[in-house]
């Protein structure tokens, strides 16, 4: 992997206004050259950071029909429980642009974990099969275009967590967890081989939560020890970091 590009701010407004530059470009630059843009979000607090994307001038300059929305973890709850993902990503930006609601892959209702991890590992293989989504010729894992994804303030990613073994898992492309130690604890989450064959990872960290995780992953020492999920994150395409200046107030 290419060293990331770190880009630091002196606030979220900042970063949001950033962030939207970015993902205005890669959509324009994967439409140009495949027909889409494929694009995996992230819960927590990178929804509210998509919010300039919303408005104009971006929401005029995108061309919304060519996008694909996949979800890198997602609670085992019904879609319009408080806790999914969707719900969150539904209301804080899927409902206010226009992508096509067949173009979103949301994870099925009324599975268990392990059937939840399963069916979405199928239907992304499936979509390989079919031409939707590309293949990593590297890792033979899909290869999505953007990846947004957000930080625990313990430095986890995904649903993917400190001292548990999922963040291991070598083969699986969609794997499951049922004692999360953030509630609720049933999810299912992308792994780190189908994070990793990314063409693009933006890490988006804000808020001085996160200062001691960026500390460990991107400070003098960061690379001596990787105990952090998101020091696993090192696609071999390019990752940028998006950070504010309360995430960078320990570096
Ligand atoms: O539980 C989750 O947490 C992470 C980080 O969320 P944040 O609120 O600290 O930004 C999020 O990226 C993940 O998608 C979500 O399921």
């Amino acid at each position: 992997m290419a060293p990331p590009t770190i880009q630091k701010f002196e606030s979220e407004e900042q970063v949001a206004v950033a962030l939207a530059i970015y993902i205005l470009h890669l959509s324009a630059k994967f439409i140009a050259a495949n027909g889409s843009f494929s694009v995996v979000l992230s819960g927590g607090t990178l929804i509210d950071t998509l919010r300039k994307l919303t408005e104009p001038p971006y929401v005029n300059s995108i061309d919304w029909s060519k996008w694909l929305i996949f979800f890198l973890d997602e609670r085992v709850v019904p879609l319009d429980h408080p806790d999914s993902n969707y719900k969150l990503a539904y209301d804080g930006f899927l409902s206010k642009v226009p992508i096509p609601k067949s173009n979103i892959y949301p994870i099925k209702e009324k599975l268990s974990p392990e059937e939840a991890a399963a069916e979405y590992e199928q239907r992304l293989k499936h979509l390989v099969a079919n031409n939707t989504l590309k293949t990593s010729p590297t890792t033979g894992f899909a290869k999505f275009d953007l990846m947004l994804v957000g930080m625990g303030p313990e430095g986890h990613v995904a649903s993917l967590f400190c001292w548990h073994f999922q963040r291991f898992e070598k083969k699986k492309w969609v794997t499951y967890i049922t004692d999360s130690p953030k509630p609720p604890p049933n999810r299912i989450t992308f792994t780190f081989p189908l994070i990793n064959s990314a063409s693009e990872i933006a890490m988006v960290v804000t808020g001085e939560d996160a200062a001691d995780a960026v500390k460990v992953a991107l400070g003098k020492h960061a690379y001596d020890y990787y105990p952090l999920p998101v020091q696993k994150v090192s696609p071999e395409g390019s990752l940028t970091w998006f950070l504010d200046k309360e995430a960078t107030s320990e570096l």
